[in-house]
């Protein structure tokens, strides 16, 4: 489906600009490298990426833990459970397994957005089943609204309002993860419009 199909009577309002967002990655970063279970774990920290979505916010948070001095070890699994849809099946699909090795390892669990934790629920299990030490969670966005409470990530960026996000690699029907900044379709009066240069 093109662009302009999916962009039809709607414009992308922003939410976080690309500095805000490189600014929070590295408030992140710090609050990582001193929390005590990593501090104290030993060998290398297991970063475990959540595909698709997670790669974009991965690639600059592992490249601000680097710039601190932190030794990792980056990996990756596939979960699906939104497909072109802006609401969860309910049903996660592993759509590609974790390649390295898992026992007895401290595990950083990477994502872009936490809505109703079923993907980090799922992850979680996973690692903790092939035997992770700890399991630990970081994701940018927690969209809590409408969630028990009681799923929250071990590390945040930015709490996320009751809409659907897009960019900076989240998606809607697999398009616009390429933005730099994150945003939000707001139905209005432009038929193509960015209005952002976030
Ligand atoms: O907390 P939840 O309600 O489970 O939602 C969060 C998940 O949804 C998105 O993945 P999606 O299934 O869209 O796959 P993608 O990463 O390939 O976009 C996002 O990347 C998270 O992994
Ligand atoms: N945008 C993109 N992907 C998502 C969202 C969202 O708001 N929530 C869960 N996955």
């Amino acid at each position: 489906m093109a662009d302009e199909d999916l962009m039809a009577g709607k414009t992308i309002k922003t939410l976080y600009s690309a500095a805000e967002i490189s600014a929070r990655i590295d408030d992140m970063a710090d609050a990582i490298i001193t929390h005590a279970i990593i501090t104290e774990a030993k060998g290398a920290l297991l970063v475990e990426v959540i595909m698709n979505g997670a790669v974009i916010f991965a690639a600059d948070l592992v490249r601000a833990l680097s710039r601190r001095g932190l030794d990792i070890e980056i990996d990756f699994i596939a979960l699906s459970s939104y497909g072109e849809g802006t609401e969860s099946s309910g049903n996660v699909v592993l759509e590609a397994d974790a390649r390295g090795a898992i026992a007895g390892r401290t595990v950083l669990l990477i994502d872009d957005i936490l809505e109703t934790g079923r993907t980090l629920n799922y992850a979680r299990s996973y690692f903790l089943g092939k035997g992770a030490a700890h399991v630990m969670t970081g994701v940018l966005l927690d969209k809590s609204a409408g969630r028990d409470p009681v799923i929250r990530p071990d590390f945040a960026g930015f709490e996320c309002p009751d809409l659907f996000v897009i960019g900076y690699g989240m998606d809607y029907a697999y398009r616009f993860r390429e933005l730099p900044y994150i945003g939000y379709m707001e139905q209005g009066a432009a038929a193509d419009g960015k209005d952002s240069t976030g």
